[in-house]
């Protein structure tokens, strides 16, 4: 983890440029996403190939092509309306759930196709759980909140096992000490970044491949966002980690890869402390040191 460079603050004399609406922009045909690997490479969990989305006549992504590592996190950063959320919706299938959205290209989960029409789309979802901005328990009590998905995956063969998976899952996102006298109140209750990590302690309850966070914090104050933070950073250790963040400190303190995303397309992507001090693309450089965005 390093310091990202304090970007709006930092160059508050340079003068914002306005960004022009994605659909005004001439964009190149055969535009190359600039890509510097990691030095010890990693596994590779999930790879996406050509990923274009579109919305009705719109198109929101532009061949998108990308490899997730595993144990990791990657961070998607970019200005409003990049298509940082379209993109992580695609790696499961969220956008199935737009009407008028189409995707095209490939997305594959170690080899396997993620688009396969005879693929269990809510098993998917187990295995790649995701986590949004604002949380959202179900209005139940916290056991039942976390024992709900193994419950219908049927994951735990006695009332025993499924007790443990759930305290397993709040002890794996940091919430256990915290709730553990009033586990049968409602998830609701709880603070805000409380009620955040325990929608992370239910996805992980599922045992998922991956997990998929859509600005996990931007509700949250700063002491319940370095909390997450802290989680995110020991997550990483069992499971490949892709987040949306609109700050870049953030992910410059919990991702070891970053993908820089503009106008839809995926302009740049590479080790995090790379991108944040020697990009190889202007267009990313502008965006990290607060030109536009
Ligand atoms: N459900 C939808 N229907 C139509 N257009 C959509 C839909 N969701 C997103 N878009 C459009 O797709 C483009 C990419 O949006 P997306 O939300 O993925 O961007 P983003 O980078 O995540 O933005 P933000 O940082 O503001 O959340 C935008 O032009 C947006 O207006």
């Amino acid at each position: 983890m390093f310091n990202a460079p304090e970007t709006q603050k930092m160059n508050a004399n340079v003068a914002p440029v306005s960004i022009p609406d994605p659909a005004s922009v001439a964009l190149p045909k055969t535009f190359q996403t600039v890509r510097t690997p990691d030095p010890e490479p990693r596994q590779v969990r999930v790879h996406a190939k050509d990923v274009s989305v579109f919305y009705g006549p719109k198109q929101a992504l532009f061949d998108v092509s990308i490899d997730i590592p595993e144990k990791a996190v990657t961070a998607f950063i970019g200005p409003s309306g990049c298509g940082k959320s379209t993109f992580l919706r695609c790696l499961n299938r969220m956008n199935d759930t737009i009407e008028g959205a189409r995707v095209s290209g490939t997305i594959q989960l170690d080899g396997e196709d993620l688009y396969d029409p005879k693929l269990d789309v809510v098993e998917l979802r187990a295995r790649i759980g995701m986590v949004f901005q604002k949380p959202n328990p179900f209005p139940k009590t916290i056991f039942e909140n976390v024992a709900y998905g193994p419950r219908i995956h049927g994951l735990a063969t006695s009332k025993t096992d499924l007790e443990q998976i759930v305290v397993e899952s709040l002890q794996k996102a940091s919430l256990f000490n915290e709730v553990k006298d009033r586990l049968h109140e409602v998830g609701t209750g709880l603070s805000g970044g409380q009620q955040q990590r325990l929608c992370i302690a239910r996805a992980i309850a599922v045992s998922p491949e991956v997990i998929l966070m859509d600005e996990p914090c931007s509700a949250l104050d700063p002491i319940a966002t370095a909390k997450i933070e802290e989680l995110i950073d020991e997550l990483r250790a069992n499971y490949t980690i892709v987040i949306v963040t609109h700050s870049m400190q953030q992910a410059a303190r919990v991702s070891q890869r970053t993908a820089f995303f503009h106008l839809g397309i995926l302009v740049e992507e590479g080790p995090t402390e790379m991108m944040f001090t020697s990009p190889a693309e202007k267009r990313t450089q502008d965006y990290i040191t607060g030109r536009f965005g």
